[in-house]
């Protein structure tokens, strides 16, 4: 190469930039009403003459909290009780971004949801008691790798604010709660808690069952009511990305899932060490994983293997002491770990790791593995895309390309 390339150094393991996140909630319990579930008659007192509400998209008269200091905003809540055929959505943000939540195709565009199936029951699974972990979603029939398990809208979003005192926040929130239709606002009122004090049941609702959605420039909790039935593994059998175009959470099956199995997403780094994933969930949504990863010696040696190979990978030098072989062993154990979610990683230092020998075949092969796993993992928008549709175009002419002797 008489041009040297940079070159691009695999960072480890991202973990999804929107986690199911763990919310810091205070604790002071002190004069709060239980959920004020708005009557047919102040249904209709917000409805003009013609029946129809006479605020734009959203449904009902905005709350809003006054000026918040760290924001340079008040807060509002925003509900559309007719998003998503009747499901309803209800936001709490500023007015700013509440201006950019309309123009979303979510909102804007009633055939993005019905026709990519969102909200629509997919047939795959169903929800169960199960022993000591609460509901859990179980596949209603066999499910094969990349079949869409769910794919649904937020109840509620809240932005990820810290100024509101808790039990102001859960005024605000129910509120937002109360506005939707009675079955999404059943559903959600029946989801677990972390905490069990009805006087934050709301905000504990989204302690325990929260994802970030990235909307305006802020992140924004967010809470589907279906998916939040998905339990924890350290070697999850399904992968989950949101959209925030269709305000959606979609989870697809990363192995072959049989009939009566639980599905299951992980609810922190699968890659962390045992004791920081046990931490990460005790501490967040307080209870102790035994999962066959959390309860098995080798765990944390194989992490360090891999943890090892991916530096090898990752060196470019002439003393590298990457090869394809490498790659190949990688894969093997992120596969033994049970990890067929998160092998976007391991395919891409393969696609390199062939490409660098100059075998453009088994790069391609591997590249192209890495964006499927990729679109289960982070979605079409994702920037890490680009690195292998670059390659992809062209192995040959790609940096990577006969970089070290075979
Ligand atoms: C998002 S909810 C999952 C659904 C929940 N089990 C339910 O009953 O609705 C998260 C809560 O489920 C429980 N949970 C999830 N995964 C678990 C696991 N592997 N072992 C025990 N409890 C688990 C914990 O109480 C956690 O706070």
């Amino acid at each position: 190469l008489s041009r040297n390339p940079p070159v691009q150094i695999l960072s480890n393991q991202c973990w999804h930039e929107f986690p199911l996140s763990s919310v810091l909630l205070q604790t002071s319990y002190n004069g709060v009403d239980e959920l004020v579930i708005p009557s047919e008659a102040s249904t209709s007192s917000i409805l003009g003459s013609t029946g129809q509400a006479d605020f734009g998209p959203w449904s009902y008269p905005l709350v809003c909290t006054g000026v918040l200091q760290t924001l340079g905003s008040k807060l509002c809540v925003y509900t559309n009780a007719s998003f998503g055929d009747g499901r309803g959505i209800s936001i709490f943000t500023t007015p700013r971004i509440a201006a950019e939540f309309v123009t979303l195709p979510a909102l804007q565009d009633p055939t993005a949801l019905d026709g990519n199936g969102i909200n629509t029951f997919s047939g795959s699974w169903y929800a169960e008691e199960l022993p000591g972990k609460g509901v859990g979603m179980l596949a209603r029939r066999n499910l094969k790798p990349k079949d869409r398990i769910t794919a649904y809208t937020p109840a509620l979003l809240a932005h990820l604010e810290d100024e509101l005192p808790t039990m102001e926040r859960e005024k605000y929130f129910r509120i937002a709660i109360s506005q939707l239709p009675a079955a999404t606002r059943d559903s959600y009122l029946q989801l677990a808690t972390v905490y069990g004090k009805p006087q934050i049941r709301v905000q504990d609702i989204v302690k325990a069952n929260t994802f970030q959605l990235h909307i305006g420039g802020q992140n924004h909790l967010a809470v589907f009511p279906e998916t939040s039935r998905l339990n924890h593994d350290c070697s999850p059998n399904a992968q989950y990305y949101l959209d925030p175009a269709l305000l959606t959470h979609f989870v697809h099956a990363t192995r072959p899932i049989a009939k009566g199995e639980e599905i299951t997403i992980s609810y922190t780094s699968p890659l962390e060490l045992t004791a920081d994933r046990q931490l990460h969930l005790s501490q967040g949504f307080h209870f102790t994983c035994a999962c066959s990863r959390c309860t098995s010696k080798s765990t944390d040696t194989t992490l360090s293997e891999i943890r090892d190979m991916q530096n090898a990978l990752n060196d470019w030098s002439s003393t590298s002491k990457a090869s394809p072989k490498l790659a190949e062993k990688m894969l093997q154990l992120y596969r033994k770990e049970g990890l067929e979610g998160f092998l976007d990683i391991p395919y891409g230092f393969a696609a390199l790791a062939y490409n660098a020998v100059g075998d453009s075949e088994r790069a391609t092969k591997y590249a192209e593995k890495a964006v499927d796993a990729i679109l289960m993992k982070d979605g079409p928008w994702t920037p890490n895309l680009r690195i292998w549709n670059e390659m992809l175009q062209d192995p040959k002419t790609h940096w990577s390309y006969r970089r070290r002797k075979r």
